[in-house]
């Protein structure tokens, strides 16, 4: 049984565009809530972010994958819940061409991925905890898209806003997040005059 629900719009458009100005390393000083910890990434990443669509996994049954990547739209991040399996990698080198072709921000799962030598080569990031060369199958059993799953210990639902840069992963919490981004982004304006400050000294004393 496969449920697929609709997709859910959180934010507006001016907000998502206040969430891209800040990050992960701001929010940390006033929330610990919201943040996946010690996820790998397959490339290099300086920033990403995009709303989220969720697929749930069973039992090493690649299948509700294919109608997630049918769900999402471009600019989403893929979040995979995988039920707990670490074993059996859902993401590897097809999944990753058809996400390109896509234009997806990301993907995170809470397991394993494979092929992992194109997913170096990938412009698609993958947030992943373990590689592995058993691969999840198509077994047609049960699966979840667009459902509340969870993810390094986060919460994520369909419409809810990732931000990602290497120094983490973060879920943008729809309870607070409008104090939440107004504070990170006067500290960063802060950080910014703090910055010129201390290269003007830099330079005065050279
Ligand atoms: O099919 C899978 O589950 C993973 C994989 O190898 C691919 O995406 O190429
Ligand atoms: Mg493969």
């Amino acid at each position: 049984m496969l449920t697929v629900n609709d997709r859910i719009e959180k934010y507006s458009t001016d907000e998502i565009e206040k969430f891209k100005m800040v990050s992960t390393s701001t929010i940390g000083h006033f929330t610990d809530f919201g943040f996946l910890a010690n996820y790998e990434c397959t490339i290099p990443v300086t920033k990403v972010s995009g709303e989220v669509t969720t697929v749930k996994l069973s039992s090493g049954d690649g299948y509700p994958l294919n109608t997630a990547l049918q769900q999402a739209k471009k600019g989403d991040i893929l979040v995979i819940d995988t039920s707990g399996n670490k074993t059996h990698a859902c993401w590897g080198e097809f999944r990753a061409r058809k996400a390109e072709e896509m234009g997806l921000s990301a993907v995170i799962v809470n397991g394993a991925v494979t092929d992992i030598s194109y997913l170096r080569t990938s412009r698609v990031p993958v947030f992943y905890e373990s590689i592995s060369p058993k691969t999840t199958r198509v077994l047609k059993l049960e699966g979840e898209v667009n459902t509340a799953v969870s993810v390094g210990n986060v919460v994520f639902e369909s419409g809810d806003y990732v931000i990602a840069d290497q120094d983490g992963i973060f879920k943008i919490n729809q309870l607070n997040y409008k104090t939440l981004i107004e504070l990170a982004i006067e500290k960063e304006k802060k950080e910014k005059l703090k910055r010129m400050e201390n290269n003007a000294v830099h330079c005065e004393k050279k």
